[in-house]
């Protein structure tokens, strides 16, 4: 059941307010239940009782109810929660929640490695949000300009991959840690690794213009700590077998960057587990953007979506082939960013 799957993944939320960022990803053959998994019932041809809508929800907004839950737990951490929503179609990214001039929703936008190596979306919208209710908002407004098609395989396919990012931004007041000395280290610390300046114009810790959210610069007479943290869940597109999903014209042209970026996802994993120095990120947007989370110091989790039928038996033993080749790959530990802010630990 849904409820099971989202109890193997439940774990990474606390890890994300542990100070760890987290990437979860849905891989799979076309129509075989990673939007299912990642949203539960998703589209109107795939209706769902009232009564059951609870029990099928999938980790997105599973994750949503837990991550607040956990922040409501801790009175004294001031939480920011900013969502960006992307989709990646025909190896161009686009922002969902925001429109060009002519008010259409979906801006394309690009992907470029920072000099401190990181990926990052320029101009890419952050929307707050305060509650799971705003957050879902969010994402359902988003899954209506996702792009799909029907094939022979699924009548409700997605062509493209989403990407929900979630920054975590978490503030400690000084006076919640029992030792004063080690918080005052750690500020000192954080001034010196955020040396950003936000104007008077500009929301603290939001860049209206886009940018990743931008740590708050620390005010020494706030007597605060900062911690921020990112959650990345990946729907990805289905790997398809242009034989059996019967595909022609703009479909075809789809199904064909869809192959191409899975693909690339694959080889870098096979870069990876076989420790190359070149990485091939770059090869495709969906490897670009996702470069911290597969290859950095995240937690990522990589679920199999698989069908039961035996005429799909080749498209299982290839998504099992991609499994193993994530498997084996050993990165460097997954890192923590500063202190607990449970409160119990530091
Ligand atoms: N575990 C499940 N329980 C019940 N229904 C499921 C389950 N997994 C998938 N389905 C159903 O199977 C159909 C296809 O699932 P889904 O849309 O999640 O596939 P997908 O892998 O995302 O496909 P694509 O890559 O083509 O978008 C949907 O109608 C979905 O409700």
């Amino acid at each position: 059941s849904q409820k099971i799957v989202f109890g193997d993944v439940c774990h990474l939320l606390t890890s994300l307010l542990d100070g760890y960022n987290v990437c979860i990803m849905t891989y799979g053959q076309t129509g075989s239940g990673k939007s299912h998994t990642m949203l539960g019932p998703h589209s109107e041809s795939d209706p769902v009782s009232p009564s059951e809508a609870d029990q099928e929800m999938g980790i997105i907004p599973r994750a949503a109810g837990e991550l607040f839950r956990l922040l409501s737990e801790n009175p004294t951490v001031n939480s920011k929660v900013e969502v960006s929503v992307v989709e990646i179609y025909n190896n161009e990214l686009f922002d969902l929640l925001t429109k060009d001039n002519s008010g259409i929703f979906g801006v394309k936008r690009d992907v470029i490695t920072t000099k401190e190596g990181k990926s990052n979306v320029p101009l890419l919208t952050y929307e707050l949000v305060e509650s799971p209710a705003e957050f879902m908002k969010l994402i359902n407004k988003s899954l209506q300009l996702r792009v799909k098609h029907p094939t022979l395989v699924h009548a409700d396919s997605s062509r493209s991959h989403l990407v929900v990012t979630v920054t975590l931004t978490l503030s400690v007041p000084f006076d919640s840690f029992a030792d004063q000395q080690s918080s005052q280290k750690l500020c000192k610390e954080i001034l010196c690794t955020t040396p950003q300046r936000v104007t008077k114009s500009e929301k603290p810790g939001f860049s209206p213009q886009g940018l990743s959210p931008v740590p708050i610069p620390l005010d020494p007479t706030e007597q605060q700590k900062q911690v921020q943290t990112k959650l990345q869940l990946v729907d990805l597109a289905g790997s398809e077998c242009i034989g059996m999903s019967g595909v022609t014209g703009t479909i075809l042209r789809e199904t064909s960057f869809i192959n191409r970026s899975l693909a690339a996802l694959a080889d870098v994993l096979g870069a990876l587990s076989e420790h190359r120095g070149h990485i091939p990120y770059r090869n495709s947007k969906l490897t670009h953007l996702l470069q911290d989370s597969i290859g950095g110091d995240a937690k990522l989790l990589v679920m199999l979506c698989v069908s039961p039928c035996q005429k799909y038996l080749a498209e299982t033993l290839q998504s099992l082939g991609f499994g193993s080749r994530a498997r084996q790959v050993q990165r460097v530990r997954a890192k923590r960013r500063n202190l607990l802010v449970s409160g119990k630990s530091k």
